[in-house]
């Protein structure tokens, strides 16, 4: 049986995968380990969980995702989201094991009104986003049999996401402000990590960079009427300007990616974000209960 080495997995990506885990239990052997577990900024911890466990597949469900703090955080985000890639990626491959990475669309600086594609000029804005770029450079020459997935606005009914974050203000506020010229497609962890899981199984694989979200595009402020649509909440919303919500660090204007590459490979079914923005709701109306 194939082994798959999950490393991040008690972030939002990773419980996902250990939701979806159950499926593939007849096809692969899954071994989830967390920060405490596998430090990625240390490579001995790397060194050593590769000699027991002898992954065919690493999925890197870790990452430093502190958008705003990263800005002052910049050493932290890098050894984790550059160095720590690179880490993992050298020994995977001395391990020939394949390397499953995942990416941000905050690696593109948002200027543009068409979506970007794989091979498209990269400028990320903001610390984060410098931080994920050197990572997906890093894991490609350190480890040529790496899929690095580009997505975008994630959000899932487990960890800190905008979603959760949005329905919790729903019910402590009667009024709330929301960029509304802020464009992207959110993305539900758990199609997300369905796409890994097909990646794996593909015979036929091909490496590089991949974008997958769900779509089409849309904005904050539309992604948040709908959150308050789905969950029949009476909350107030007003669209508002980027400058009248400043933050730390700057956003792309527009991240939108195309999704052609993956979808003409891979075969991967892609869904569209209000679809799988319900599905997410009602599971977290569920539990609520
Ligand atoms: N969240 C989003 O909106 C988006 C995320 N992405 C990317 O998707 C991937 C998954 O993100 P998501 O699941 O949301 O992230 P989370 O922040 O939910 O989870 C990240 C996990 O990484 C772990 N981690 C942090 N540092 C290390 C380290 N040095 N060694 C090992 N594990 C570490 C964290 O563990 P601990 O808490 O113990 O530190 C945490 O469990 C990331 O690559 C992210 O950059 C891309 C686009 C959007
Ligand atoms: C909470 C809140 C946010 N916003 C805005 C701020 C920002 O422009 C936008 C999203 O805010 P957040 O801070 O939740 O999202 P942010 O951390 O920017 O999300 C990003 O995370 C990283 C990890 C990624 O890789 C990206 O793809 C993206 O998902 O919404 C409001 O306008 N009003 C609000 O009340």
């Amino acid at each position: 049986m194939e082994r798959i080495l999950v490393v991040g997995g008690n972030g939002q990506l990773g419980h996902c995968l250990q939701k979806l885990a159950p499926k593939y239990h007849n096809q692969y052997d899954f071994n989830f380990t967390g920060s405490d577990v596998l430090n990625i900024t240390d490579k001995a911890q790397i060194e050593k969980e590769f000699e027991e466990y002898q992954p065919d597949f690493v999925i890197n469900a870790s990452a430093y995702t502190a958008v705003d703090l990263a800005e002052k955080e910049e050493e932290k985000a890098f050894a984790v989201n550059a160095y720590g890639v690179a880490n993992l990626a050298e020994v995977s491959k001395e391990h020939n094991a394949i390397l499953i990475h995942v990416s941000t669309d905050y690696v593109f600086d948002g200027e543009t009104n068409l979506s970007y594609s794989e091979d498209d000029f990269t400028n990320p804005i903001g610390v984060y986003g410098a931080s994920k770029r050197k990572g997906e450079e890093l894991a490609l020459e350190r480890n040529p049999e790496t899929v690095i997935l580009r997505t975008s606005w994630l959000y899932s009914e487990f960890n800190k996401n905008f979603v959760k974050t949005m329905l919790h203000l729903f019910n402590i506020k009667d009024e709330l402000g929301i960029v509304g010229d802020q464009y992207g497609q959110p993305t539900n962890a758990n199609d997300l990590a369905e796409a890994i899981m097909e990646i794996i199984e593909a015979k036929n694989k091909t490496f590089g960079i991949y974008h997958f979200s769900n779509y089409p595009e849309t904005t904050w402020f539309d992604f948040a009427s709908k959150i308050k649509e789905f969950s029949d909440s009476s909350v107030l919303l007003k669209s508002i300007t980027t400058a009248e919500f400043p933050t730390p660090a700057k956003r792309p204007k527009r991240s939108t990616m195309s999704l052609d590459k993956i979808e003409k490979d891979y075969q991967i079914e892609l869904k569209h974000w209000e679809n799988s923005l319900q599905d997410c709701v009602e599971i977290l109306k569920l539990t609520n209960a």
